[in-house]
């Protein structure tokens, strides 16, 4: 019997339209709908048995924290039911690893759930969504895939959602793991995992995931960019708007400058959570400095900033501690 992929559809690029074939920037992200879509890839049927949904049509760089909680519980209901093997969401790519994340936190299934998007808008030249949606739907069916979490594919590549960016702006090949690597290929149309990414999901993700359903909004938690001189006046700023907890992107191993550090210790003792992440593009950011432990900064370990803000925000709604979290880093 044939696998049941039902594909979830958000817009961007891989949905997007523009009046040029030639052109592969200025279209309207999201402008093509699912029943379009997924006549541009009849293949499909020989796959799986495919239904898909519209449940957005925006350009990612838009979402908010409503849409994404809306897609987990999307997904989640879909997961639970019996007469769907596996997940396929078509997105923006310039949030599409936040999101894969925020899913990926919660992941309660041994179902795949994998996303998918496109670099070049449907009516290009050359259009890289169509390939990428039948990739999405073979590793969805793929029994390899069960129990891996969620994945990204795009450009015959397999990324686990925590380890996996967005490098290039403009580029194809864009999603890239730069810790580990893709963990898998779509090899003329066979799935192949080389290696499995660690799971990554909450201690109790189903009942994470059915909390998140229930909220319209997610804390406030900005990442602040650091760079030289940075004299920590934003941690200030964004503490008196309320901040429940910031993600500061330092430099190389999560380093903070002084005049930050002592900005960022005062967040914590005015019970703001604190976690040092890196705009370094690849590796870990480790414990590093004694003084960050004791001023009870947390060390985003793999997690890049975007990710990072998810994971603090997810935690604070479900009333986890900094321990916890730095258990769950560790
Ligand atoms: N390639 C893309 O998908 C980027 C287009 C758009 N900004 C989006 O993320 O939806």
């Amino acid at each position: 019997m044939q696998k049941r992929i039902h594909i979830l559809a958000m817009g961007g690029t891989i949905a997007g339209s523009a009046n040029d074939s030639s052109a592969t920037t200025g279209y309207q992200a999201g402008a093509v709908g699912i029943v379009e879509l997924m006549a541009a890839v009849p293949q499909v049927k020989e796959i799986a048995e495919v239904t898909g949904e519209q449940l957005a049509a925006i350009d990612s760089k838009d979402i908010t924290a409503a849409e994404q909680l809306q897609l987990v519980s999307r997904v989640r209901e879909l997961l639970l039911k019996g007469d769907v093997d596996g997940v396929v969401i078509t997105h923006g790519t310039d949030t599409m690893e936040e999101s894969a994340y925020l899913l990926d936190l919660v992941h309660f299934a041994d179902k795949p759930v994998v996303i998918t998007g496109a670099m070049r808008p449907a009516t290009a030249l050359s259009a890289d969504g169509p390939l990428n949606i039948l990739d999405a739907v073979r590793v969805a069916a793929a029994d390899s895939a069960r129990d891996r979490g969620v994945l990204v594919v795009l450009n015959n590549e397999i990324h686990s959602a925590r380890l996996v960016t967005k490098m290039s702006t403009t580029a194809v090949e864009t999603f890239q793991s730069p810790v580990g690597g893709a963990i898998g290929a779509i090899n003329d149309g066979v799935v192949v995992f080389y290696h499995g990414a660690e799971l990554h999901h909450l201690p109790n993700a189903l009942s994470v995931s059915e909390k998140l359903t229930s909220q319209k909004e997610l804390p406030y938690v900005p990442v602040l960019y650091g760079h030289s001189d940075d004299d920590g006046r934003l941690v200030k700023l964004v503490a008196d708007e309320g901040a429940k907890g910031i993600v500061y992107a330092g430099m190389g191993n999560g380093s903070i400058p002084a005049r930050v550090e002592a900005e960022l210790g005062a967040a914590v003792e005015q019970g703001i959570v604190v976690i040092r992440a890196s705009s370094s593009i690849s590796g870990m950011v480790t414990k590093a400095e004694a003084s960050y432990e004791e001023a009870g900064f947390i060390a985003s370990g793999l997690l890049n900033p975007r990710k990072a803000r998810l994971l603090l925000q997810v935690a604070l709604v479900c009333g986890k501690s900094a321990a916890d979290l730095r258990k769950f880093l560790a």
